[in-house]
């Protein structure tokens, strides 16, 4: 393209004239995806037309560099562009107040295209224009490639023709640049639809003899007569990647990056509005997998993220108790704050959490109504001013689906905050061990949760793809026996093979120390409407059970019957005054730093409180949590008159094949932290829930 050519469609049109000139697939995807939606969104938006050229310069160069490689990207910015530029509509608020400008904005869409965000507009174009000369001579290349392109073309009109009884036109083939494979544009005859040939994934792929892990699948087109058939020819699922080491910036509205697909494209997760569900059996990598995405969310300036994990905290934990021990030091000497903002690992805890939450939306819907008529909009606009907070509930799924009453009222709290809070900046990413119907067949999470994840890990135990991916076909749990491997879908990127990446612990703490300074501070009026429950998250008695949960080397002394996985009454006996006193000053000194250096605190009274007092500590036990539950509950419903261990573990037996041992562990552990009182002697030995106890209050 010549110089003059270039100067002359730059002012009739800076955008589209980055796309003239493509090849086949990569010209008509270019004009007809992220280029041209960025350029009609900013036009529409009032882009200022730097950043409108910036993003479009930045969509061609990824087109013509990469080829279809960004043509995800350029669908995504199209969804993106839509539901963030013009469908929100914040965006024009953002472009006269507060720290999301638009300097800011053209960056991130930047960024959200893969061109580097710190060049500058002017830099960008002319680097483009250069990129366009060598994309030409490349193009001439290509050309004398064309006759392994015209092979592969041939093969596959062969192969759709006789297993799908379609015929299909190739209009364009495009190698992937990572190696991994290669995209087909295809036009199917006779008004034939992507689904369809969607519908022969398996069998195409098997035909085409591609490796394990390896798929040919079609998916939507430029328009509904064309599709695009993405044929992976190498498993990049099957080795184990770590998580990228660039531990830069992010925003809600880059999106977070989960994992990979089988091209080694990064997937992410655009949580604005939706929320998530990942879903993942023991042994799958799920424990993994919510360490990927708290570190995402830690990486982010304009998210806070909340925490709940009954399982003892074990998916928080890591990305607390660094900075809680002072283990990570800060350059500056500054205090190293929490990867994660909140964390909630008790009954107690989970409940303050919610109902701060619910307190937070509401604040938050009546607080901003200026905000939002000003900004002509009803979706809160998010920023580090006023950051999103995501609740990452793990098991939450579990929660919704269990019978017991006090974890009902949890769930019911899950709910509300997913019900309400969506335009107030208030998401949720639940987890769950498997896809039951319980959490499925509800409908606000069917409609709030689309972006979704099964880990199989070659599991199929509880797997019903078909109903995490409704209307997906060809989606096959051994197509994933990888650890970490599974399926991912969300409304911008169709449910596809996809693994995430291997979060390693010296990872977790070089992102809380890469992202200390990073995290935003809960806005005023958010953090009002929380209250002291918000403010005093880290009051030493609130985090007690935390450090009852840091592994200790001197826990082989304990005799606890075996299986009962909590030890905390043992580690208390043996933790001496002196010790015991320094690690209180140490949090009362953690707490008072942090409240100095972020306000987050009214009052700076941390006197400790008891630490006896930590309720239903079994619900922070170890792998028997669900047993130990439903053992609290039987305990509780008990009442006045008490139970025993042998009629606890006779109702267990069948459902947890619980023994009397272990319930005589967990009974032993409730009565030293107060949970449960025990009564009478000998044979009458019972116990009573400490709510049923004599002399006590009930509780609310
Ligand atoms: N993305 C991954 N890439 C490679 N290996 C992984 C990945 N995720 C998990 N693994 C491997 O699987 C092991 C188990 O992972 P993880 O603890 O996350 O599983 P889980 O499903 O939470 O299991 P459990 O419920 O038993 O804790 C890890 O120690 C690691 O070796």
């Amino acid at each position: 393209m010549s110089a003059t050519a270039t100067a002359k469609q730059q002012s009739s049109g800076p955008v589209l004239d980055w796309a003239a000139g493509h090849g086949p697939v990569t010209g008509a995807l270019s004009a007809t995806t992220g280029a041209f939606a960025v350029a009609t969104t900013g036009a529409a938006t009032s882009m200022p037309p730097t950043w409108a050229l910036a993003v479009g310069a930045a969509g061609a160069l990824g087109h013509t560099v990469v080829g279809l490689r960004v043509r995800n990207a350029g669908r995504t910015l199209a969804t993106r562009a839509a539901s963030w530029l013009v469908g929100a509509g914040w965006t024009t608020w953002a472009m006269t107040h507060g720290p999301l400008t638009w300097a800011a904005l053209g960056s991130l869409a930047t960024i959200g295209v893969g061109i580097g965000a710190a060049a500058r507009s002017t830099a960008l174009f002319e680097e483009a224009r250069e990129e366009e000369a060598i994309a030409a001579e490349q193009r001439q290349i290509a050309q004398e490639l064309s006759a392994e392109r015209r092979e592969i073309a041939a093969e596959w009109v062969e192969r759709i023709r006789r297993i799908c009884n379609i015929t299909v036109r190739v209009l364009g083939v495009e190698k992937w640049e990572t190696g991994a494979g290669y995209s087909l544009d295809l036009e199917p005859q006779g008004g034939v639809t992507y689904d369809r040939i969607a519908q022969y994934s398996v069998q195409l792929s098997a035909d085409a003899r591609l490796p394990h892990g390896c798929t040919a699948t079609a998916g939507p087109g430029i328009h509904q007569g064309r599709t695009i058939m993405d044929v992976t020819t190498v498993n990049v699922l099957e080795e184990e990647r770590t998580y990228p080491a660039d531990y830069g910036p992010l925003s809600v509205l880059t999106g977070i990056p989960w994992g990979y697909r089988t091209n080694a494209e990064q997937i992410r997760a655009y949580l604005r509005e939706q929320c998530a569900l990942v879903v993942g059996p023991t042994g799958s990598g799920k424990t993994n997998m919510v360490h990927a995405i708290l570190a995402g969310f830690a990486r982010a300036e304009d998210m806070l993220t909340w925490v709940i994990d009954l399982n003892a905290g074990s998916a928080g934990l890591p990305w607390v108790l660094p900075a809680l021990n002072g283990e990570i030091s800060h350059p500056e000497g500054k205090p190293v704050r929490p990867g994660v903002d909140w964390l909630a690992g008790t009954y107690e805890e989970a409940v303050t959490m919610l109902d701060a939450a619910v307190r937070v939306a509401k604040q938050r819907k009546m607080g901003y109504q200026d905000l939002l008529a000003k900004a002509n909009t009803d979706l809160l606009p998010i920023s580090p001013a006023i950051p999103q907070i995501m609740l990452v509930i793990d098991e939450g799924a579990e929660i919704l689906a269990s019978t017991d009453r006090r974890m009902r009222k949890l769930g019911e709290k899950i709910l509300e905050v997913i019900r309400i809070a969506r335009a107030m900046g208030l998401r949720t990413v639940l987890t769950a061990l498997g896809a039951t119907g319980s959490v499925l067949g509800n409908l606000m999470i069917r409609r709030e949760a689309k972006v979704r994840v099964a880990l199989t890990g070659g599991e199929t135990e509880g797997m019903d793809l078909s109903k995490m991916f409704p209307g997906t076909r060809g989606l096959r749990v051994d197509q994933a026996p990888y650890k970490g491997s599974g399926f991912m879908g969300t409304p911008e990127s169709p449910a596809a093979l996809f693994k995430t990446w291997r979060v390693l612990p010296n990872q977790i703490r070089e992102i809380i120390a890469a992202t200390s300074d990073r995290h935003p501070v809960l806005d005023t009026l958010s953090a009002k409407a929380a209250g002291p429950a918000y403010a005093r998250r880290w009051d030493t008695d609130r985090i007690g059970w935390m450090r009852d949960h840091t592994p200790r080397t001197d826990q082989g002394t304990d005799n606890a019957p075996a299986g009962q996985g909590l030890r905390l009454s043992a580690l208390r006996d043996e933790q001496d005054s002196g010790q015991d006193a320094s690690e209180d000053a140490m949090l009362r000194r953690f707490r008072a730093e942090i409240d100095a250096q972020f306000a987050t605190a009214p009052d700076s009274d941390a006197s400790p409180a008891e630490r006896g007092g930590l309720n239903l500590s079994a619900l922070r036990g170890g792998q028997d949590s669900p047993a130990q539950r439903e053992a609290l509950a039987l305990l509780l419903a008990a009442g006045t008159e008490g139970t025993g261990a042998s009629a606890i573990a006779r109702a267990l037996a069948d459902t947890h094949g619980t023994t009397r041992q272990t319930v005589v562990g967990w009974l032993k552990t409730w009565a030293d932290n107060g949970t449960a009182v025990r009564v009478g002697e000998g044979t009458k030995a019972r116990y009573v829930h400490r709510q049923h106890a004599p002399g006590q209050a009930p509780e609310s």
